[in-house]
């Protein structure tokens, strides 16, 4: 099939002060966060001058995206949009409309099946489509890829730099955006009783610790928020440090596996929060790099873009179903990474 642009499509995050509590207003509009919790993420941001790292990441990659089309040999050119935070992934398909774009591949910056990794990308394709109206070129987004070789490649290397730079003995422990226990069971497939979203981190996280040949490892959860009565996934990376020193262990090597740039729930809450605890515990602390910087990240993105215009094969080391790929914002299946049903709100 013949596709004319290729939209980045991701979170987005604020550029100065005066953007963030307006950024966190979007990000967590109807979705019960207490405002506590917003005052406190709001002053990690604040902690950074105002700016998260996410956009400038994304620019990066976006340029090492292209240059590894051009050097392919591919002419496809690379628009970027966010879901959350200018640029507006609705003024961007309007730009794409304007620019005469049909048809255009869509690249999530999330290699997750879930609501949050998955499916509310979707919800920003077909937003920013119903905004732009019939004029809007059709977006066929592109598959998950948490299993793809040249993604746990670069996951192992960078946690090989990181064990490296331990001593001897050091845990090895993965990482990932913790979700509502009942998003996570909502993520399907209904007929395997849920839990893609955490299953693929695990699988993921069993790839990367296999290529490195560490056979004891822990997969724990980080950036947990909502009310505090309703269950996230844990352990909790920091709880799980004192766990580790408490068990006598001495180094601890974290691998960031449910991200793909080092943004703010990785400089904050892992190069901060996590590296602090163990600090203060007398731990050695490595964190390994997000693949984001990793020549591999961005042919990982053009292999992607290639299993769509010339049918390239679609390579991955697990044996989860293919899901994510699908055309103007559907649902990959019925019962695919659902939204949490959400308690009534007094
Ligand atoms: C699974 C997952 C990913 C990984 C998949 C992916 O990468 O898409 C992810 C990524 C990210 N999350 C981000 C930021 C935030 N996430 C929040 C809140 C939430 N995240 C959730 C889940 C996830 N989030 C959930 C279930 C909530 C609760 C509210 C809700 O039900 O939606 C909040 C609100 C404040 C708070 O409570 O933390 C913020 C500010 C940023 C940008 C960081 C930057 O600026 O650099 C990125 C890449
Ligand atoms: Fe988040």
């Amino acid at each position: 099939m013949s596709f004319d642009a290729l939209l980045w499509l991701s979170f987005g995050g604020p550029e100065g002060p005066a953007d963030v509590r307006p950024f966190l207003e979007n990000v967590t509009r109807g979705r019960g966060v207490p405002p506590e919790r917003l005052d406190e993420v709001e002053q990690h941001y604040q902690h950074f001058g105002g700016v998260s790292p996410i956009n400038r990441l994304n620019r990066e990659a976006i340029a090492a995206v292209e240059a590894e089309l051009a050097a392919q040999g591919i002419k496809l050119p690379v628009y970027f949009g966010n879901r959350n935070w200018h640029p507006m992934v609705e003024d961007t398909v309007g730009k794409m409309a304007a620019d005469g774009v049909q048809r255009a591949l869509v690249f999530p910056t999330s290699a997750y099946g879930g609501y949050s990794a998955c499916r509310q990308y979707d919800e920003d394709i077909l937003r920013a489509r119903a905004a732009v109206g019939p004029q809007s070129p059709e977006l066929v987004k592109l598959r998950q890829f948490f299993d793809h070789p040249l993604f746990i490649e670069a996951f192992a290397d960078a946690t090989r730099t990181a064990l490296a730079s331990l001593p001897e003995g050091a845990r090895l422990v993965f990482t990932a955006h913790s979700v509502p226990i009942s998003a996570d069971r909502a993520a399907g497939p209904p007929e395997e009783g849920g839990g893609r979203y955490s299953k693929q981190v695990q699988e993921a996280s069993r790839l990367v610790a296999e290529a490195v040949g560490v056979t004891e490892y822990d997969v724990v959860w980080q950036s947990r928020s909502g009310p505090p009565q309703v269950p996230w996934l844990d352990p909790d990376i920091v709880d799980h440090i004192e766990d580790l020193h408490a068990k006598g262990l001495q180094a601890v090597a974290v691998c960031p596996i449910g991200f793909v740039s080092d943004h703010l729930e990785v400089i904050w809450d892992l190069d901060n929060e996590a590296a602090e605890k163990a600090a203060e515990l007398g731990m050695a602390f490595a964190r390994g790099a997000t693949p984001n910087g990793d020549p591999r990240f961005a042919q990982l993105v053009v292999e992607l873009v290639r299993e769509h215009t010339e049918g390239a094969e679609a390579r991955k080391l697990s044996d989860f179903t293919q899901a994510g790929c699908t055309v103007n914002g559907a649902p990959c299946a019925v019962g695919c990474c659902e939204p949490a049903k959400r308690p009534a709100r007094s």
